[in-house]
């Protein structure tokens, strides 16, 4: 927000004031924390330590005005007064100070921020090997786990075959060889002897347990005696009533009843079969007594054992205490081995016990109390049976020793594979490790450098703010002073301000005044401007019509060849759209320049002697050409021809339609005009040809016979003439209709396409003034040619063929030999090619003479026709800058005119007309109510030779054309 005084210019009359106030209040954003937070602006900031208002711009935060003088000065109170630019400066260096110190704040943030980012990286890194390591040792120690079970599973399964072989090969040898067992094999052995102990227990539970049995087996023994000797003797008793019985009925009843008899009989039977049951039963009677004795003797047997088996007992405790002492002594032996083991195998220990388990149990299927219970009885056929199996068994064992021992082989050979990619594992994880210390020692030491860098750049910057701190305060102070000393300024400034304020309400009033007033002087200034700019402009065309007065008189003087263009408006043919669209554009206040818009879009300019634009009528140009038209009445050469691309506007310009004619009948006219009015003085005759110049070729077109090909010839005196040409004499605007009637009809019956025809030849209208003076005799010949030239398109363009072609180079050549006559004329060269071309040839004394030349440069203004434009009014251009010299009228004095005239009928008396030229002459004479001069016209009528000697038809003439010319 500033506050600024704004003198506008029409407040002239007021007291001019500088800027009261400036504030910048530029917000630089400012980092706290993470927040970006707008810096508070140097004002808040001073005005913060001078303890002023919080608030100077009110609740809405927008500067108020004070609102009074007295307001201002009780919200800044001022110490000390220095001046306001220094207070500015000040406050723009502080400003600066400021968002340099917002800048560095900003920088050191970064620098932590990036310091942070390094350590986070750091620990993440840190953190990352240490897994991996982890990780990689984990995998490492349970590998040796594995293969240490490994190891010490078949470590295990070696030593039980072992154990096992060593077994049985002490049962087979006996118990002395026992003793050379390997000391692997001690710990089997305290487990036999458990194992001994706990089947001693068995063995001894089993004894009691057939004592007892044995006991049951006595007592049951006595009870059945006692129970078969208390039935015999039933039995006996039995028998013994029987018998009585028997006996009583042998007595009782005699020898003689039969079912007695049956019944005795009977009875024997019965007695008989109880008879045999009591003998079998004594027979079985005598044998229990031996059956006891038998088992008494297998239970003495059994004792028997028994004592042994305890005998056995206490020998193998005896061995037991011989192997414990060689154990201990063993255990001490390899105490270091068996200390190593012991630490190695903490965990391989509870597989040991289950292996010992299941030993135990296999131990305990196995018969072996029983075997050795029947290897006490050495004899039995059992035993010798059970060592067989035993051998057998033993073969068996070596068998899957053999195997085992295969396998242990193959075991240590996997062991040893195990042990080297353990090694190699190991070697790796030390590799690991070396790589894993290095790693850690590079990032410690890239830490510490980052550390250190991080330090010292925040060290550096805290360095650096902390001296830009104390050079901001002391700035900060000298603000404060300055502020201080400027305060007294300010306070007046501000007065200033509430005069200003006061004076601004009366300044609507005032400044209502000085606009009405100022309004009126600048509507007086701009009339005035424009009365000037009227006054300018008219001296401007003044001085332009001078400038041309004087560039024609110059050009006069110099014989320029002048050169006009006109543009001809759109018409019909044009079309529509892009490429009918205009490219031509002038100049308002210069008649003489004309601009094309080529393709482009460059604006090329063109300088003519005088343009006419679309709009130009016939009259308007026919007016610029008068005085050059009428010159040939005082005797000069005047010759004027259209150039242009076809469909220009040429023949419009020469010829014109009947209703609004060209310039060949408005010459003529103005020649009546001109002749007329010195009709008091001079005679004039006015008689005119009329020719085109197709394919080369010269036709008259006034002749009865316009196919003949009339040739250009040089007569001995120098000029230029056209043997056997038709001289028409007009004198009316009649004559002339019906003369260019005559050509046009000429013209029309040699060609098939008229329109084609007349862009392809050149026309020319060829008039001849010679005048006489009705006093002095003196005789003045002018001519006038005017050429309506063919298109002056270029060849290629017609893309033409054959005839056509021929056609189109012919007129191409005419034109170029046109083109370089003109250069050769510009370029003021001895030789001018003018017979190059039978047009050429034809104008050489209109051009390169003292004659007075005009081209009419035809312009179509449409974007298509826009190269063809360009090419002309570039012809045009070139042709402007032509030179001819100072054009000389063509005067004799009476004498030189009699002689002359005297000299050619005495040349025409002694010649006769040749047969052609007289019968064409005759018909011409028939056809036409004019008068019709057969002669070889000169055509350039240049210096004294204006009639050529065989022109017998001179005598046709008016008599004062017989008058000598006046030089
Ligand atoms: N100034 C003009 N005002 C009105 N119409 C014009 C003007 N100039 C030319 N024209 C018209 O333009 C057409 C072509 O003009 P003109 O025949 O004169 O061209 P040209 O250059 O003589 O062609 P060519 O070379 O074929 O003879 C005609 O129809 C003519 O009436």
């Amino acid at each position: 927000m500033a506050y600024q005084v704004v003198t506008p210019s029409h407040m002239m009359g007021l007291k001019h004031r500088e800027p009261v106030f400036k504030t910048p209040m530029t917000f630089s954003p400012r980092l706290v924390g993470e927040q970006a937070r707008p810096s508070p602006s140097r004002v808040d900031v001073w005005r913060e330590q001078l303890g002023l208002d919080d608030d100077p711009y009110g609740c809405n935060g927008q500067p108020d005005m004070p609102s009074s003088d007295e307001e201002e000065l009780e919200q800044y109170q001022p110490q000390e007064t220095c001046s306001m630019i220094e207070y500015q400066a000040l406050k723009k260096e502080l400003e600066e100070r400021n968002s340099q110190r917002d800048e560095l704040l900003y920088k050191i943030k970064m620098l932590n921020d990036k310091g942070k980012n390094y350590k986070a990286r750091l620990v993440k890194e840190e953190n990352n090997k240490k897994q991996q390591i982890k990780i990689m040792r984990k995998t490492h120690e349970s590998h040796l786990e594995a293969k240490q079970n490994l190891v010490q599973n078949l470590q295990d399964v070696i030593d039980e075959q072992e154990a096992k072989i060593f077994q049985l090969e002490a049962e087979i040898k006996g118990d002395a060889s026992r003793r050379s067992k390997p000391p692997s094999a001690v710990n089997k052995l305290v487990d036999q002897i458990q194992h001994l102990e706990s089947e001693k227990a068995e063995l001894t539970g089993q004894l009691l347990t057939a004592q007892a049995e044995l006991q049951n087996f006595r007592s049951e023994k006595e009870e059945q005696d006692r129970t078969t000797k208390s039935a015999i003797n039933k039995l006996e008793k039995d028998n013994r009533s029987l018998q009585e019985e028997v006996v009583g009925l042998r007595n009782s009843q005699g020898n003689g009843s039969t079912d007695t008899e049956k019944q005795l009989l009977k009875l024997e039977q019965d007695c008989d079969r109880l008879q045999r049951e009591l003998s079998e039963s004594r027979r079985l009677q005598p044998k229990q007594p031996y059956n006891y004795a038998a088992e008494n003797a297998k239970i003495k047997k059994l004792e028997e054992e028994n004592e042994h088996l305890k005998n056995r007992v206490l020998e193998l405790e005896t061995d037991c205490a011989i192997k414990q002492k060689e154990l201990s002594d063993l255990k001490l032996k390899h105490k270091e081995d068996i200390h190593r083991l012991t630490s190695e195998n903490v965990g391989v220990n509870k597989q040991l016990r289950q292996m010992r388990q299941d030993l135990t149990s296999q131990q305990s299927k196995e018969p072996q109390v029983h075997t050795k219970v029947e290897k006490v009885e050495v004899e039995s056929e059992a035993s010798k049976k059970a060592l067989a199996e035993a051998m057998a068994e033993k073969d068996k064992l070596r068998n899957q020793i053999t195997t085992y021992q295969r396998m242990y082989n193959d075991s240590n050979k996997q062991l040893t594979a195990e042990k080297i990619k353990v090694t190699d594992l190991e070697k790796r994880l030390k590799e690991y490790e070396k790589q894993m210390e290095v790693v850690k020692s590079e990032m410690m030491r890239e830490m510490k450098q980052l550390e250190q860098t991080k330090s010292h750049a925040v060290d550096q910057a805290a360095k650096r703010a902390e001296e830009k701190m104390m050079s901001l305060n002391a700035n900060y102070t000298r603000a404060k002073l300055g502020l201080q000393m400027l305060w007294p300024q300010f306070t007046q400034l501000v007065k200033e301000h509430k005069a200003l304020k006061k004076d601004m309400s009366a300044f609507p009033l005032l400044i209502k005044q000085t606009v009405g007033m100022t309004l009126k002087e600048i509507s007086k200034a701009v009339h005035n401007v424009s009365e000037y700019n009227k006054e300018l402009v008219r001296k401007y065309k003044k001085e332009m019509q001078l400038r041309k007065k004087y560039h024609n008189e110059l050009v006069e003087l110099k014989g320029n060849i002048r050169v006009f263009c006109r543009v001809r408006p759109n018409i019909r043919e044009d079309g529509s759209g892009q490429q009918a669209q205009s490219v031509v554009s002038y100049d308002q206040d210069d008649d003489g320049l004309l601009f094309i818009n080529n393709k482009g879009g460059r604006l090329q300019t063109f300088e003519m002697d005088k343009v006419f634009t679309e709009d130009s009528t016939q009259t308007e140009v026919f007016d610029e050409v008068k005085a050059l038209v009428t010159c040939c009445v005082d005797g000069y050469n005047v010759c004027i021809f259209a150039y242009g691309q076809t469909g220009s506007g040429k023949t419009y310009t020469m010829e014109g339609p009947s209703e609004d004619p060209g310039i060949n009948q408005r010459g003529l006219m103005e020649l009546f005009r001109e002749t007329a009015d010195r009709a008091l003085e001079w005679q004039y005759d006015i008689t005119v040809s009329v020719m085109e110049i197709y394919n080369e070729m010269i036709r008259d077109l006034l002749s009865s016979d316009p196919s003949y090909k009339m040739e250009v010839k040089m007569s001995p005196e120098g000029g230029l003439y056209v043997p056997g040409l038709t001289t028409i004499r007009v004198q009316s605007v009649e004559d002339i209709n019906e003369t260019f009637a005559l050509g046009h009809r000429n013209r029309a019956t040699a060609c098939t396409n008229m329109n084609e025809h007349s862009s392809r030849s050149h026309a020319l209208l060829c008039v001849n003034v010679i005048g006489r003076n009705k006093t002095t005799g003196a005789k003045t010949v002018g001519k006038l040619n005017l050429v309506d030239l063919a298109g002056s398109e270029r060849v290629n363009k017609s893309g033409a063929d054959g005839a056509r072609l021929k056609e189109a180079q012919n007129i191409n050549k005419s034109l170029s030999s046109l083109g370089d006559v003109i250069q050769s004329l510009r370029n003021k060269q001895a030789h001018v090619p003018y017979r190059n071309s039978k047009l050429t040839y034809l104008l050489q004394d209109s051009l390169g003479g003292d004659s007075k030349t005009l081209m009419i440069v035809q312009v179509a203004p449409v974007e298509k026709n826009v190269n063809e434009t360009l090419s002309s009014l570039s012809f045009a251009q070139r042709v402007r800058t032509v030179e001819l010299g100072m054009a000389s009228k063509k005067t004799e004095s009476s004498e030189v005119a009699d002689l002359k005239e005297r000299l050619a009928q005495y040349e025409g008396g002694r010649s006769t007309p040749t047969k052609g030229t007289s019968s064409r002459a005759t018909s011409a004479v028939k056809r036409n109510k004019f008068t019709v001069f057969y002669r070889t016209t000169s055509i350039g009528a240049g210096g004294t030779h204006g009639f050529s000697p065989d022109l017998h038809v001179l005598l046709a003439q008016p008599p004062h054309h017989r008058y000598g010319f006046s030089s």
